[in-house]
């Protein structure tokens, strides 16, 4: 009924530009259930920056260039700053309780005020030592066993958020916890892309019974999620009880006193449990990327190599102060980030009210869907966009966007975790590069698949990832032994 209205209150003002539609369920059933990105770029060369989809009652606009996605994000924030209510990640599964998918009001103010007391730009100097640790155990488990390189990146990316927000030690990728996350991200990540269900656009079909597949998806995403929220929390609490917690986020603010605010608890255990769901699988989303460039792209990754032994000469492994000192490898982790983003449609949004631009009328509750994946593949006559060429951000004469400045996201809903999700990606990266070389597996090519959800990123593929030298071995050995966590 949304479109219904909508269309008496344009007043004659075209819609934005789309694909032709059929009766009734318009154009919106153009949009493919897997990755819509790389059919949006396709639109992209046809109907151009703006792509309006409409059918069933919905409206979907896709933002195709940072231009149009910085003038309505950005500048509009106020309508723009919304997330859509979907029925199955949301009402189903009630994934609309924490910071990511709140709408824009008092609660997700709360939530970004907590996760802000760990993560903004001064409060994430304090976990420097605890992202090196990570990186040199990430190490020392890729020496022993490099054929698990998935979990082991994957411990690294949680461990990181886990001690951050919960000051929980994990040991091993079989860890309950990183599992849950895990888990939890896999049946998330793919009900949070508008289309994966039908009944997101027909929301009358909730009445069909319990046991249709999008009801059961819907049950399961929300134990997961209860889960999620309350197992690492509840582990704090107990740990305060007995007075044996280490300082973490939850600590901190358990430890707080809030006076006046209603319900802490509650949007506590959802900005830290949001955070840990948000944080590991990105993190760990960009090294998986990283390491199947350089399988493909060695020439880089010696270039990398020798300004990292440049600078560190053999005699540590790199701490996330070097970040200033390698050029090289800073171009590298932002091609990595550039060349698969890992997030190609950010996060959607939704808008609070009608809205007029470039004279095309953008109904209210319109779901918007920035598509990066379209800005990282902006037409480059000298660096063609589906190569990995680092070189391109070092280039004066060419002016290549830092990756940062889409990837997190945009205006007031940009991601919080920016600060020290950018430290953990490089010093993970760094140190992977001083210590071995990666390559593609002995027998057999490396063909990716990918896994076409909210976060994309490569399924387990096959590579092979050597120490560099027997110093380099000795280095992250000794290195290791000095871990706290
Ligand atoms: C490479 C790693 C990461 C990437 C690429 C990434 C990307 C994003 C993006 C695209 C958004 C949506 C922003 C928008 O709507 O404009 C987002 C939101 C969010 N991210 Fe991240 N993120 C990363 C790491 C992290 C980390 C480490 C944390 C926390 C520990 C985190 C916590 C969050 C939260 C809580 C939100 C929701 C913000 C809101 O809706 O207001 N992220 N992230």
């Amino acid at each position: 009924a949304r479109y219904r209205w909508s269309s008496r209150r344009n007043r004659g003002r075209p819609y934005p530009p789309g694909p032709p539609a059929y009766p009734v369920v318009g154009n919106i059933v153009k949009i493919p259930p897997k990755g819509p990105w790389l059919k949006f770029a396709e639109y992209k060369k046809r109907y151009g920056d703006l792509v309006y989809f409409q059918g069933l009652g919905n409206s979907i606009l896709v933002l195709n260039s940072a231009k149009v996605i910085n003038d309505l994000l950005d500048k509009r924030a106020d309508v723009y700053s919304h997330r859509p209510e979907l029925v199955v990640a949301g009402e189903l599964m009630r994934l609309d309780q924490g910071v990511g998918s709140l709408p824009y009001g008092r609660e997700w103010r709360t939530q970004r005020k907590l996760c802000a007391v760990a993560l903004s730009a001064t409060a994430v100097k304090q976990y420097y030592g605890v992202q090196e640790d990570a990186a040199a155990l990430l190490a020392k488990a890729l020496v022993t066993s490099p054929e698990s390189f998935t979990g082991h990146v994957r411990l690294a990316a949680a461990r990181i958020v886990l001690t951050v927000t919960y000051g929980i030690p994990v040991k091993s990728f079989d860890d309950e916890l990183v599992k849950l996350a895990e888990d939890t991200m896999d049946v998330v990540t793919e009900a949070l892309v508008p289309g994966t269900f039908l009944v997101d656009f027909l929301p009358f079909l909730k009445i069909l019974p319990s046991w249709m597949p999008f009801h059961q998806y819907g049950r399961r995403g929300k134990a997961l999620l209860d889960e999620l929220m309350n197992s690492p929390f509840e582990r704090v609490k107990r740990n305060m009880d007995l007075g044996e917690a280490p300082p973490s986020l939850t600590q901190h603010l358990l430890g707080t006193k809030f006076e006046g605010m209603s319900n802490i608890e509650h949007s506590m255990k959802w900005a830290t449990g949001t955070m840990y769901g948000a944080g590991g699988e990105t993190t760990y989303a960009v090294v998986m990327i990283f390491i199947l460039a350089m399988a493909l792209y060695p020439e880089k990754q010696w270039k990398a190599q020798e300004e990292i032994d440049a600078l560190l000469g053999g005699n540590r492994l790199p701490i996330v102060a070097d970040r200033d000192h390698l050029p090289y490898v800073s171009a590298l982790i932002k091609e990595t980030m550039r060349w698969y983003p890992v997030v190609p449609l950010s996060l959607p949004r939704m808008t609070a009210e009608d809205d007029v631009y470039e004279g095309y009328f953008v109904p209210k509750g319109t779901i918007v869907m920035p598509n990066v994946w379209s800005v990282a593949f902006e037409n480059n006559a000298k660096y063609p966009p589906e190569q990995f060429i680092p070189e391109r951000f070092l280039d004066e004469q060419v002016s290549t966007p830092d990756p940062a400045s889409w990837l997190f996201g945009f205006g007031r809903r940009i991601c919080p975790g920016i600060f020290l999700a950018e430290n953990s990606v490089f010093v993970l990266i760094a140190t992977i590069l001083t210590a071995f070389d990666i390559s593609p597996p002995p027998d057999g090519e490396l063909k990716p698949e990918f896994i076409l959800n909210l976060i994309s990123y490569p399924k387990p593929y096959d590579c092979q990832i050597l120490p560099r030298s027997d110093a380099a071995v000795r280095l992250v050995e000794a290195r290791a032994l000095q871990c706290n966590l």
